[in-house]
């Protein structure tokens, strides 16, 4: 990945005047994006995460700060300036904005037809993306006729057309179920790494993060609380609010109850939580612990991912032995850079 800067957001602020008062939604924020970089920016309702968004391509003002990507200024270009720089910005929605009474082709050719792009030309580049995002065959349906997934595909086939430099993302899968999430997600990470774009998506949901951001960024009454690459976060949450979305994707949400249960059932031994990090997932700790000692063990429960810097998980093992050897466990996972936490009772 290139590591030269392609967003840059100088200590910018944004407050809306209303009838009942200045809201500060953006307070002096400071952020550098990578140009070839997935990067997410997570947030509870309100956070700012729409208002940081929509300045990147000029479609909120800062009060004061600076906002450059792509070279262009874009807080403070306006009219045919801002609207030429905007051909590198592209962005899509939760509710995907399509136009209703335009077909596929139509939806995806409009873009090209404002950057007054000859219809011979248009057509052949309408045929491309409809590949791209897997629409084969769909092009003539209205967006009425299509499932949730494939009206996302057809903003992304959108946002594509005059070959953005950035692509923003906003909130763009809260309004799928899971497992068609999932499938816009994959789409977004093969565009990344096809077309070396620039991803900047906002969310409330850690799931996406973990599943395709390089870096996040989280944000809390306007502000960034927090910052790192996604596996690094991960691991040390250092907010309370980062530590509650962390918990969203790394605990299996029964564990407390079943870990209080299993304290009770299994007075001696111990339960113990094991945090896996980057390659030590994939490493067969528990076969050697019980090739090594004199130890049983029963796997109670766990949960690994893939991220996109490599995997991560916790899993709850309850171990049964003498105490010498639990000893030896302890530090046979600690030389072995596993995390270990040994659980009593709350
Ligand atoms: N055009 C506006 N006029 C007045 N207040 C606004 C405007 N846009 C946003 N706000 C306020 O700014 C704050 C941040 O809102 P913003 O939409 O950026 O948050 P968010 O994190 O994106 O949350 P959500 O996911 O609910 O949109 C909120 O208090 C909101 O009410």
């Amino acid at each position: 990945m290139e590591t030269k800067d392609i967003i840059h957001i100088s200590r910018v602020k944004k407050i809306f005047s209303t009838k009942n008062g200045e809201i500060t939604a953006v307070k002096d924020i400071n952020l550098a994006i990578k140009q070839g970089e997935i990067f997410g920016i997570i947030g509870y309702s309100g956070a700012g995460k729409s208002t940081l968004i929509r300045m990147l391509n000029g479609l909120e003002i800062p009060t004061s700060g600076e906002i450059s990507v792509a070279d262009q200024v874009v807080s403070k270009i306006k009219g045919a300036t801002l609207r030429k720089a905007r051909q590198n910005i592209s962005m899509i929605f939760q509710h995907f904005n399509l136009l209703w009474s335009r077909t596929v082709k139509e939806n995806i050719a409009f873009p090209l037809e404002i950057a007054r792009v000859p219809k011979k030309e248009r057509m052949q580049r309408v045929n491309e993306l409809i590949k791209l995002v897997g629409l084969e065959g769909r092009g003539d349906a209205y967006p009425s006729q299509l499932s949730g997934g494939q009206k996302q595909r057809v903003g992304i086939a959108r946002a594509l057309a005059n070959n953005p430099k950035v692509l923003l993302c906003d909130e763009a899968t809260s309004a799928l179920d899971p497992q068609t999430t999932d499938s816009i997600l994959d789409l977004l990470v093969d565009i990344n790494e096809r077309l070396g774009l620039t991803i900047v998506l906002i969310t409330h949901e850690m799931h996406v993060i973990r599943k395709i951001c390089h870096r996040v960024a989280v944000m809390e009454q306007g502000t960034i609380v927090e910052q790192g690459p996604v596996l690094e976060v991960f691991k040390k949450p250092k907010q309370p609010i980062t530590k509650r979305f962390v918990q969203q994707v790394a605990e299996p949400e029964e564990s407390k109850e079943t870990i209080e249960n299993l304290l009770e059932r299994y007075p001696s031994g111990k339960v113990i939580k094991l945090f896996f990090l980057g390659e030590t997932a994939e490493q067969p700790i528990i076969t050697e612990i019980v090739r090594q000692f004199k130890v049983s063990i029963n796997i109670v429960q766990g949960k690994v991912s893939q991220t996109q810097n490599g995997a991560y998980g916790t899993l709850y093992i309850h171990i049964n032995g003498d105490e010498a050897e639990l000893k030896n466990v302890i530090s046979y996972l600690e030389q072995h850079k596993v995390e270990a936490e040994v659980i009593t009772h709350a």
